[in-house]
């Protein structure tokens, strides 16, 4: 994070895949920290496509972009599986490792990192207990829920304790109760400071998060291009 609690700059940002036309063009837009973000447009205006630019699996075609003070369009390419690090992603899908038990999925990442089983127990079990989900450790996702995978997924997101967490249609394969639920997780984790950005189609999500600003893509445009309207609209201080 910058001094001025800028997360993520995209100046002039634009993305084609391969030869075809933009998929988004001219994105300028700062993002900061300890904000709730949602991301909305219609089907096809590039919503994922942006989050994708968002946690690194992509690159723009052209444009700049910093993350956390460093330019990452010039990052050598060893150095941005640690800058990945700093982002948390949750999908529709959930996208868990079916062999492995809610338990192994969210010790992933900390595995991954190289902390040691002794350290990384307590951890994951407390973030099991905080998403409710303290009795079904050793369950494999096939026998949870919609709701309960997703919610293995968010702690598998946060686990690490990223400073922006990145969720793409999060909700799109629950019910609109569990809905409510996921949302008041992302929030919850917002007040702890985490930076949430949620893209979604389910404008009754907004409303959920009144603190919330709205990004609106349009044909792979913001079409507010600072990024600060609110809804439900709120004076700007
Ligand atoms: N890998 C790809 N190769 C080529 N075109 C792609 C690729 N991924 C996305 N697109 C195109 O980019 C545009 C934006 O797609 P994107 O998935 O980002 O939109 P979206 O707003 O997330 O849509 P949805 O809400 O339907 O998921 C679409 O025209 C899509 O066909």
């Amino acid at each position: 994070m910058t001094a001025d609690g800028e997360i993520i700059h995209f100046d002039n940002v634009g993305l084609r895949y391969g030869t075809d036309r933009e998929v988004l063009s001219d994105l300028t837009f700062t993002l900061h920290a300890g904000r709730f973000y949602f991301l909305t447009g219609a089907s096809g205006a590039g919503k994922t496509s942006l989050l994708r630019l968002l946690y690194l699996a992509q690159r723009p075609s052209r444009g700049g972009i910093r993350m956390f003070g460093t330019d990452v369009i010039t990052l050598p390419r060893a150095e941005l599986p640690v800058m990945r690090r700093r982002v948390g992603v949750v999908f529709q899908d959930f996208r868990l490792v079916d062999h492995l038990s809610a338990y192994d999925n969210v010790a992933l990442p900390l595995r991954v990192a190289g902390h040691s089983e002794q350290d990384l127990a307590g951890p994951v079990r407390d973030i099991l207990e905080w998403v409710g989900l303290a009795d079904r450790m050793d369950a494999p996702p096939a026998t949870l829920s919609g709701g309960e995978q997703q919610r293995v997924a968010i702690a598998r997101a946060v686990i690490a304790r990223p400073a922006m967490l990145v969720a793409d249609e999060p909700t799109g394969n629950v019910d609109t109760d569990m809905a409510a639920k996921l949302i008041r997780l992302f929030d919850m984790l917002n007040r702890q400071g985490t930076t949430v950005v949620v893209a979604t189609h389910d404008l009754d999500l907004l409303r959920k998060v009144p603190d919330s600003l709205i990004m609106r893509l349009d044909k792979g445009r913001l079409s507010d291009p600072t990024g600060a309207l609110r809804y439900p609209p709120r004076k700007l201080t």
